[in-house]
C-alpha cells in the first residue's frame, strides 16, 4: 500500500533516513519523541517538503507521479494544518465536495452528529478536541484507501482520544484493503489500534515490530551484577546500569523465563521498551 525506502531529508542539524512499509488492511504506527522526525517523514511522503533521497511508493506508484485521481485515494491529517477558523461546518462541506469527487456528505454529517460537533459555530471557537475530530472526519469522508495521520490525537483528553480511535477502527472495518499510517509520541494511543509499530529516534528507525509480538515477547529483566555476568546475552537488545544492577531488554521473554526462573522478568510496556531502546546500551 505504501512503501518508503531510505527516505532522506537533511536539515542543518537533523537528518532523516527512514524505510517503512504500510501493508494493505493494516494500521501502522510511527512512534517517536518530540523532534524525532515524525512530521518530517509525513511531509516528505506527501511531497510537501523536498526530499534529498529515497523512494516513496503508494498503490504501486511513485508519489511524485501522482495524479489528482491518485491523491483522492489519500486522506491526510497533518499536525499543523486545519480549516480556516472563520468557517463553520456548513461552509466546509462545499470545499470538501470540490476537493474530492467521492466526498460522502451523508456519512460526514452523520459523523458530525455522532461526535456532537456544532454546525453553526465558527471553527476558531471549537475546542482542541472538536478541531481534532473535524480534521479526521474530513480526512475519512471521501472513501480514501490510505489515511496518513500525523499526531491526530495530540492534546485530546482520554474520552476524546478513545472516540477518535473508535472512528478509525470503524474506518478500517468498513472496507477491506484500507490502511492507515498514524503517528504519536504517546505509544498508548497506538498499541490498541496498530498492527505494527515503527519507532523513530533522531531521524532513524530504531525498532519495527508487530504490536502483538512487542506486547507478548518483549520483556525487561531486572538483575544484580553477578546475575548479569552469568546471563546469556544473545537475546538481550539493550542493557542499562541501575542502582540494583542492570535492566535488560529482550525480545525473547520465553527463553529467559525457561532458563532463568529465578530472575525478575517484567512484561514491559511499549513506553518502557522505547525508553530502553533509546537510553539503554546495545
Ligand atoms: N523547516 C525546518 N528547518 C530546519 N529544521 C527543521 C525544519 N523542520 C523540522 N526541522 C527539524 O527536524 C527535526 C524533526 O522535526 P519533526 O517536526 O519532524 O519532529 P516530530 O517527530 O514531528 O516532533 P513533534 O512530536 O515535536 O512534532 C527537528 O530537529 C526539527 O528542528
Amino acid at each position: 500500500m505504501l512503501r518508503i525506502e531510505h527516505l532522506v531529508k537533511k536539515y542543518e542539524d537533523f537528518t532523516l533516513d527512514c524505510s517503512m512499509e504500510v501493508r494493505p488492511g493494516c494500521v501502522t504506527g510511527l512512534i517517536g519523541q518530540n523532534g524525532a522526525g515524525k512530521s518530517t517523514t509525513f511531509k516528505a511522503i506527501l511531497g510537501l517538503i523536498h526530499r534529498d533521497g529515497g523512494k516513496v511508493e503508494a498503490f504501486g506508484k511513485d508519489v511524485e507521479e501522482f495524479t489528482v485521481k491518485d491523491k483522492q485515494k489519500l486522506g491526510v491529517v497533518l499536525s499543523d494544518s486545519g480549516f480556516s477558523g472563520y468557517l463553520n461546518i456548513h461552509d466546509i462541506i462545499p470545499v470538501l465536495a470540490n476537493l474530492y469527487g467521492t466526498f460522502d456528505k451523508d456519512f460526514f454529517m452523520k459523523q458530525v452528529q455522532r461526535f456532537g460537533l456544532p454546525t453553526d459555530k465558527k471553527i476558531k471557537e471549537f475546542s482542541t478536541g472538536m478541531k481534532a475530530k473535524l480534521k479526521v472526519l474530513a480526512a475519512i469522508s471521501h472513501r480514501a484507501k490510505l489515511l496518513i495521520l500525523d499526531e491526530p490525537t495530540v492534546g485530546l483528553d482520554v474520552v476524546a482520544r478513545d472516540e477518535l480511535l473508535e472512528l478509525l477502527r470503524d474506518f478500517m472495518e468498513a472496507e477491506e484493503d484500507r490502511s492507515i499510517l498514524i503517528s504519536s509520541h504517546i505509544s498508548g494511543d497506538l498499541e490498541s489500534l496498530c498492527d505494527d509499530l515503527y519507532m523513530v529516534h533522531e531521524g532513524k528507525i530504531i525498532l519495527h515490530e508487530d504490536t502483538d509480538v512487542l506486547l507478548s515477547d518483549y520483556a525487561l529483566l531486572k538483575v544484580n551484577s553477578s546475575q548479569y555476568e552469568k546471563l546469556d546475552k544473545q537475546y538481550i537488545l539493550r542493557h542499562k546500569k541501575e542502582s540494583f544492577g542492570y535492566t535488560c531488554l529482550t525480545n525473547q521473554k520465553r527463553y529467559y523465563l525457561e532458563n532463568y526462573p529465578q530472575t525478575v522478568i517484567e512484561k514491559g510496556s511499549v513506553d518502557e521498551v522505547i525508553a530502553m531502546m533509546i537510553r539503554g546500551e546495545a
